[in-house]
């Protein structure tokens, strides 16, 4: 294993794994297998890139720095030469939230300073300009992600929020600099370490951008970012001939299909409603949730019995739905029992011969993907940017898509299922 990525979440982690697997057009990426939590074992001796999905972007930052470090010691151990730390592309995290201490602990853990920190993912329209962080056209604090449930984010100047939660300062490297090129950045990121500056916000643009910082960083033993902060990984360890280019595994599962939609997020609620214009769709009534009205059994029930026309349940509401339940059962407490129902749900549909999932929302898919245990996730062809193709192997192998709340194009839940198919 030459990259070892911990990732604050499931469909991060996918997401990450994604880039790796796919590689630059013409280089091709790494062959990348996505854990779900930190192995008991050994990696298989063929993987290149080894992707450890955590859930640890909302638990307490005690648990969150633990955690990421057993997961860097189980990587290290499997020859990993470069760490990454993946959080979102949207900086989840509250002022007291995790990205800062994972990140010091992480750089002091393997006795490094002026680290990248990056969460620019320009395909998806996440953009770092002057320090702070835009969601397409609009600042981060105007993208909707104001509203998130768990985290809203109500400041863009990523530098500032990104302090709000570190021991020490927070270096930045502008724009102007990264387009100076690679000696560039790494003599502005060596300053940021003379300076004691950890972790350091790098501006980043395009795809271009993120290649060159990808160079600028080839030796470096810690990177921290979203997704987009790998594109240039792979093509570091092919040129010198440590890995192969192979990247993505081609496979096709059919059969009993279900779509699982956790997320509140405005892509998901608009895929969402196109879907259930044309499919079998039953919203969550959060409501006979909480008073044990409406129970799993009644989610399996019908969507087994659409198989065929990918039926969808969906907990999604709008912002003021979601506030309306929060404050009436407790923030936590409805996201709990939500998490819960998707979780046991996937359980009974996976029992009873369900081989396609498709799951939106890295919490749901969090808590999907562990009730159903599986070890390891191979890595796919990518459905739409940031969602790759999952294969769970074994006996009766099950195809899934854990996709980011945010993520995907307004047709995604028809297209993730034909491509899970193969087709
Ligand atoms: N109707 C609802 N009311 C209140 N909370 C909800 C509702 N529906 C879902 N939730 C909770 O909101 C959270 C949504 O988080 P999740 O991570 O699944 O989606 P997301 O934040 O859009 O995705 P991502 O983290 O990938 O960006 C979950 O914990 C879920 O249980
Ligand atoms: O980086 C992103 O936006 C996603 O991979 C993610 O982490 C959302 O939960």
């Amino acid at each position: 294993m030459l990259i070892g990525v911990i990732a604050d979440d499931f469909t991060g982690a996918s997401d990450i794994a994604n880039t790796l697997a796919k590689g630059l057009p013409g280089q091709g990426g790494l062959r990348t297998v996505q854990y779900l939590g930190v192995p008991k074992e050994a990696a298989a001796r063929n993987v290149e890139a080894g992707v450890i999905a955590l859930k640890s972007r909302s638990i307490s930052t005690e648990l969150a720095v633990e955690q990421s470090l057993d997961a860097m010691h189980w990587l290290l151990e499997q020859g990993c030469q470069q760490i990454v730390f993946k959080y979102c592309s949207t900086f989840d995290s509250t002022p007291g939230g995790n990205i800062g201490p994972v990140g010091e602990a992480l750089a002091t853990a393997l006795g490094v300073s002026g680290v990248v920190a990056c969460p620019a993912f320009p395909g998806a329209g996440r953009t770092v300009y002057q320090g702070h962080l835009f969601v397409n056209d609009r600042l981060l604090n105007e993208s909707g992600l104001q509203n998130h449930p768990l985290n809203p984010m109500t400041d863009a100047d990523i530098r500032r929020w990104l302090r709000l939660q570190t021991a020490g300062e927070v270096g930045h490297v502008g724009i102007d600099a990264v387009r100076r090129g690679p000696a560039k950045i790494g003599s502005a990121l060596r300053q940021c370490a003379e300076e004691r500056r950890v972790l350091v916000i790098v501006d980043a643009i395009t795809d271009e951008d993120l290649v060159t910082i990808g160079r600028a960083v080839a030796d470096d033993r810690l990177i921290t970012g979203g997704s987009g902060i790998a594109i240039g990984l792979p093509g570091n360890f092919i040129e010198r001939g440590l890995a192969k280019g192979t990247g993505a595994v081609d496979f096709s599962v059919d059969g009993p299909e279900a779509i699982l939609a956790g997320s509140c997020s405005g892509a998901t609620r608009g895929q969402v409603e196109r879907h259930s214009m044309l499919h079998p769709s039953l919203p969550i009534d959060v409501a006979g949730v909480m008073d044990g009205s409406v129970k799993a059994a009644d989610l399996t029930s019908f969507l087994l019995s659409h198989t065929g026309n990918a039926p969808l349940v969906y907990s999604s509401s709008t912002p003021e739905e979601v506030q309306a339940s929060q404050a009436r059962f407790g923030r936590e407490k409805v996201a709990a029992a939500l998490d819960d129902l998707f979780a046991t749900t996937a359980q009974e549909l996976v029992k009873s011969g369900i081989r396609r999932l498709v799951v939106a929302g890295g919490e749901t898919s969090g808590a999907v993907a562990s009730a159903l245990g599986y070890n390891a996730l191979t890595i796919g062809r990518e459905i739409d940017p940031g969602v790759p193709a999952l294969l769970a192997e074994g006996e009766r192998p099950v195809a899934l898509a854990l996709k980011s709340g945010n993520f995907g194009a307004p047709d995604f839940f028809k297209k993730a299922l034909q491509r899970l198919a193969g087709r």
